[in-house]
């Protein structure tokens, strides 16, 4: 029998499923890869917003992955929720010296505007662990962040895209266009050439974890050995697809559907 799939993400918790970790099993699942989570923070939140947040200490996280990586090898993973410097200095520590695709998704702020990760920890992410991905899928204000540049346009995105490869030596970035007026237009630029992948835009405020959704989705492809293209090929179909299938559900920003492929048969 061939080996089955299998990914690992190291991100914060969302008790009503949409984002975080829950976000990203749910979408390996969808995708058959076999899903593992290393927990780094619990966060109390829903549709809503944050209503608080405790962080795990870095010695639990450094065993969480212990435990992992000394029972089960994976072919991919993804970093979500890394709220300080400790937590980065265990997650560098247990896994730069991995030669399996790392998918960052620099997450700082959610869709409901509460802040995620502490200023002084987002140059330790630029710093030392932007070097290690293989691709990271910063939205506009995280490629802001990420660059010091104002994004506007669509030129501004593309040349972050270039400044984050070549400044800070990141594999490839992919700036997501989720927070632009009109079609939604993320680019890729991996060293070479610039990417760039068009969706109809989907008049919804059900936006709660597409990020997350969208990072899990490359990081199941690539555990499944496509190119890293096609995994973002493939993932944007699979998040449009989640988004246009989205819930109404909750009194804030509703979550994205990781079932979405499914859907007709419970119509
Ligand atoms: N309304 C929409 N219709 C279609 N695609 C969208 C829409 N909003 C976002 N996207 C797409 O979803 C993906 C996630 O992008 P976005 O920029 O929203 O990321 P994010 O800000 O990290 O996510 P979140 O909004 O969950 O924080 C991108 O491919 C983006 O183009
Ligand atoms: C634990 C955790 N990680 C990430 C996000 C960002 O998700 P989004 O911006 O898509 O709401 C979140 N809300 N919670």
């Amino acid at each position: 029998m061939p080996s089955i799939p299998k990914a690992l993400t190291i991100a914060g918790t969302d008790p009503t499923g949409g984002a975080g970790i829950q976000a990203d099993l749910k979408t390996f699942q969808e995708l058959k890869s076999y899903g593992m989570s290393v927990i780094t923070s619990v966060v109390a939140q829903n549709t809503t917003g944050v209503q608080d947040v405790q962080n795990m200490s870095s010695s639990m996280i450094k065993q969480q992955l212990e435990s992992v990586m000394d029972d089960i090898p994976f072919q991919s993973f993804k970093t979500g929720m890394l709220a300080n410097v400790p937590i980065m200095e265990a997650v560098y520590a247990e896994l730069a010296q991995l030669d399996v695709p790392y998918v960052m998704d620099p997450v700082m702020v959610t869709t409901s505007g509460d802040t995620l990760v502490s200023e002084e920890a987002r140059d330790y992410l630029r710093e030392a662990l932007l070097p290690l991905a293989a691709v990271v899928t910063p939205n506009i204000p995280e490629a802001e962040v990420l660059t010091g540049m104002t994004i506007q346009t669509a030129d501004d995105m593309k040349q972050a895209s270039q400044q984050i490869v070549h400044k800070y030596n990141a594999g490839a970035a992919l700036v997501k266009g989720g927070h632009m007026q009109g079609k939604a237009v993320d680019f890729l630029y991996d060293g070479q050439t610039i990417h760039t992948f068009t969706a109809e835009r989907i008049e919804t405020s059900n936006t709660h974890g597409t990020g997350c959704t969208y990072s899990a989705a490359i990081t199941a492809y690539l555990s499944q050995g496509y190119t890293l293209y096609d995994a973002v090929r493939l993932a944007k179909a699979f998040v449009t697809s989640a988004i246009r299938h989205s819930f109404s559900i909750g009194h804030g920003s509703g979550p994205t559907n990781h079932w979405a492929s499914r859907m007709e048969e419970f119509n």
